[in-house]
């Protein structure tokens, strides 16, 4: 057991790929080279993949269901705890060698595609039919963090949890409460669907090869009915965008700029402080409450132009 390994309460023993020498000695042998246009950054420390493991909660009759496996570091660990694992690859090469890295484990499925464009609802329906909880489990390639999660929760799939490993500083937003820079629309999408709780901060070090930018590992516990109640999703959404447009701004400008004109504008004064909003104040000071309060009186408001 090596530095990295001890204490993780995982088993790790000498088929595990999770280690420095383990990924090169694969990535060499089978002549692979890395691709950073596919976020190709793999984890290679024991501790990391302990906390993964513990925040996703599994159990032998729950299933996980992990985007991008690349030689299976995570794969095989989640494979020791969960009842079913359903990994999507989208790199053809990785194949031949999650098949022998996952040779052990009778339990783990690899699906060859791109996780953006698959039936998700379809694969969990199919493959997790009769388990009790199905969580996503990954680490997610970089460049379409924000697509996949937004595809996860807008989809409604029936999760219980997506922890994730991600970009510290998108974990910082998903993340954040009102008032500080980093709390912007995706952490109202992120919130309105979830509990978001940043589980570790992960240093660049752990990966082969390095990325450019320290990550974190963050539990999103998906709510069983959204933060707040709205009549119309889509335009909560579209109030929300509509307020961050343009972040130095009063709400009042940003919302004057969407859905007012000249003329109707000033109504629009009396519509934010009937519903307790200062017109000066910004977007990222509102809370998701004072959003949904803000999107009911928008919609009521003849005024307001939603096809703007
Ligand atoms: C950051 S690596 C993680 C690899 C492995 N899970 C680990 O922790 O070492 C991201 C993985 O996602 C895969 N990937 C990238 N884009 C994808 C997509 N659109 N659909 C499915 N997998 C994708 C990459 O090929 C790569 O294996």
């Amino acid at each position: 057991m090596n530095q990295n390994e001890q204490g993780t309460g995982l088993s790790m023993s000498a088929q595990d790929v999770a280690t420095p020498g383990r990924t090169k000695e694969i990535l060499k042998k089978n002549h692979l080279v890395l691709k950073k246009s596919l976020g190709q950054n793999f984890l290679t420390d024991g501790n990391v993949l302990r906390s993964i493991i513990s925040a996703a909660e599994l159990a032998p009759d729950k299933g996980a269901l992990e985007i991008g496996p690349g030689i299976g570091a995570l794969t095989q660990q989640l494979a020791k705890e969960a009842g079913r694992v359903v990994a999507v690859e989208i790199d053809r090469r990785l194949l031949p060698i999650l098949e022998e890295t996952l040779a052990p484990y009778e339990t783990a499925e690899v699906i060859h595609g791109d996780v953006l464009k698959l039936d998700l609802r379809d694969i969990i329906s199919e493959k997790f039919a009769g388990m009790s909880g199905i969580s996503v489990v990954a680490n997610l390639p970089y460049y379409i963090t924000t697509p996949i999660i937004m595809k996860l929760l807008e989809e409604k799939l029936p999760l219980e949890n997506i922890v994730v490993m991600i970009q510290k500083e998108v974990a910082d937003r998903m993340a954040a409460k009102p008032g500080g820079k980093e709390y912007g629309s995706l952490s109202i999408a992120v919130q309105y669907y979830c509990e978001a709780q940043q589980v570790a901060i992960v240093p660049r070090t752990v990966f082969v090869p390095q990325p450019n930018v320290d990550s974190a590992v963050i539990r999103l516990r998906l709510r069983k009915e959204p933060a707040v109640a709205v009549t119309d999703e889509a335009f909560f959404f579209e109030v929300v965008q509509a307020s961050f447009a343009q972040r130095r701004k009063t709400i009042y400008n940003n919302l004057a700029a969407r859905f007012f004109t000249k003329e109707t504008k000033p109504e629009l004064e009396a519509l934010l402080l009937g519903v307790g909003i200062e017109p000066i104040r910004r977007g990222e000071t509102l809370s998701m409450e004072e959003y949904a309060r803000l999107t009911e009186a928008l919609l009521n408001c003849p005024s307001c132009n939603r096809s703007k």
